[in-house]
């Protein structure tokens, strides 16, 4: 099925511009999608909890920033950009008592929604506008005059006009520069899931430690290996981004693409791809999220474990050392988050 895709030129700016929003949160997409919306002329609050320490870096950008109960109150349409697993828990106690007739609530990711674990009611719109990037980039692009692609999806539409408001939000955030694709909060969820999981996040990760792990246990330098497994990564990333995998082929030597074409169905191999399979069955029948969910209300023991595994990896030792080196690749995250 053709999909519809929207540009500025189909997005009517005044619409979000007449709008009263509050972004709850200011984290990587919170910060992104306040300073861009502000920038496009339209009334931000921030909703933070009193001892946030997100609150100091929104009132250094000059943002008012309100508890979320107030933001709420004060506004029209509330963005959720706090994270997945506390927004049922925003919502029921700051959000939902202050919803009035004709409001709109926005999602940055549609986890809360797929999964049931909000359920808002029938008197406002509920739409999703997700960028296809992490947050920092999506307002880096923003400054630089660029966008990162954005999907939006209606829920519910209350008001008649919520595909409007979410490509006019879409907007200003940069997102109708490169492209906003209409879907639902199902496509957008599952395979947001499954890219972070499998290829973009999971895999991508894997692969480079695996990588790594080859080559120096085979005996050869760390930095060598750095270079060649991660550093490398990017540049060849850069130009599949370009001009997909064909022009990728098309830089390298005859010879590194013959290796493409043979070796690289050996290492994701039809097991591989039985593993990813299983993988999106597990985002399509809720086993991941009823996980994460009861991960996060542990008091996330695993997620802990894993992720200080993965900072001793050698891997990051190497890179660090390296990176100091090079003093174009360290850029700040941003100036603001
Ligand atoms: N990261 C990304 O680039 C992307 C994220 N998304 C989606 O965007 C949403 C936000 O994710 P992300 O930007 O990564 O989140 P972050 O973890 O970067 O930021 C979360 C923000 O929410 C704040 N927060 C925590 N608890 C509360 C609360 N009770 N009330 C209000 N604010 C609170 C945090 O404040 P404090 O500093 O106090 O912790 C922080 O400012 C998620 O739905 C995610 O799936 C979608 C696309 C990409
Ligand atoms: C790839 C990870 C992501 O889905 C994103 C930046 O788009 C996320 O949830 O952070
Ligand atoms: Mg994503
Ligand atoms: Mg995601």
């Amino acid at each position: 099925m053709a999909v519809e895709i929207f540009y500025d030129d189909d997005a009517d700016l005044s619409i979000i511009q007449g709008r009263k929003v509050a972004v709850i949160g200011y984290g990587s997409q919170g910060h992104a999608h306040s300073l861009s919306l502000r920038d496009s002329g339209v009334d931000v609050r921030i909703g933070l909890p009193e001892g946030s320490k997100s609150r100091a870096k929104a009132e250094e950008q000059g943002l008012r920033v309100l508890t979320p109960a107030e933001a709420s109150a004060e506004a029209d349409l509330i963005m959720i950009l706090a994270p997945d697993t506390k927004q049922r828990f925003i919502y029921e106690q700051d959000i939902a008592p202050n919803l009035k007739d004709g409001d709109a609530l926005f999602f940055g990711h549609g986890f809360n929604i797929r999964y049931d674990l909000i359920k808002p009611p029938s008197n406002v719109d509920v739409a999703m506008v997700a960028p296809k990037g992490p947050g920092h980039l999506v307002r880096r692009q923003f400054v630089d005059g660029k966008g990162v692609p954005a999907l939006i999806a209606v829920e519910q539409d209350a008001s008649g006009n919520a595909q409007a408001l979410a490509l006019s939000y879409a907007a200003a955030i940069g997102g109708a520069r490169a492209g906003v694709i209409k879907t639902t909060f199902t496509e957008e969820t599952e395979t947001d899931l499954f890219g972070e999981q499998a290829v973009l996040c999971g895999g991508a990760s894997a692969l480079v430690q695996t990588g790594f792990e080859v080559l120096t246990e085979a005996g050869y330098a760390p930095e060598i290996a750095y270079f060649e497994v991660l550093h490398e990564l990017k540049l060849i990333v850069d130009l599949m981004y370009e001009g997909g995998i064909a022009r990728q082929r098309y830089s390298i030597s005859d010879t590194a693409e013959y290796g493409d074409l043979t070796r690289g169905p050996r290492v994701i191999s039809p097991a591989v791809k039985e593993e990813m399979k299983k993988i999106l069955g597990e985002i399509q029948d809720g086993t991941f999220a009823r996980e994460w969910v009861a991960e996060d209300e542990a008091g996330r023991p695993n997620f802990t474990k894993l992720e200080e595994q993965g900072n001793q990896h050698p891997i990051e030792a190497t890179g660090k050392k390296l990176r100091d080196l090079m003093s174009w690749v360290d850029r700040p995250i941003t100036e603001t988050a």
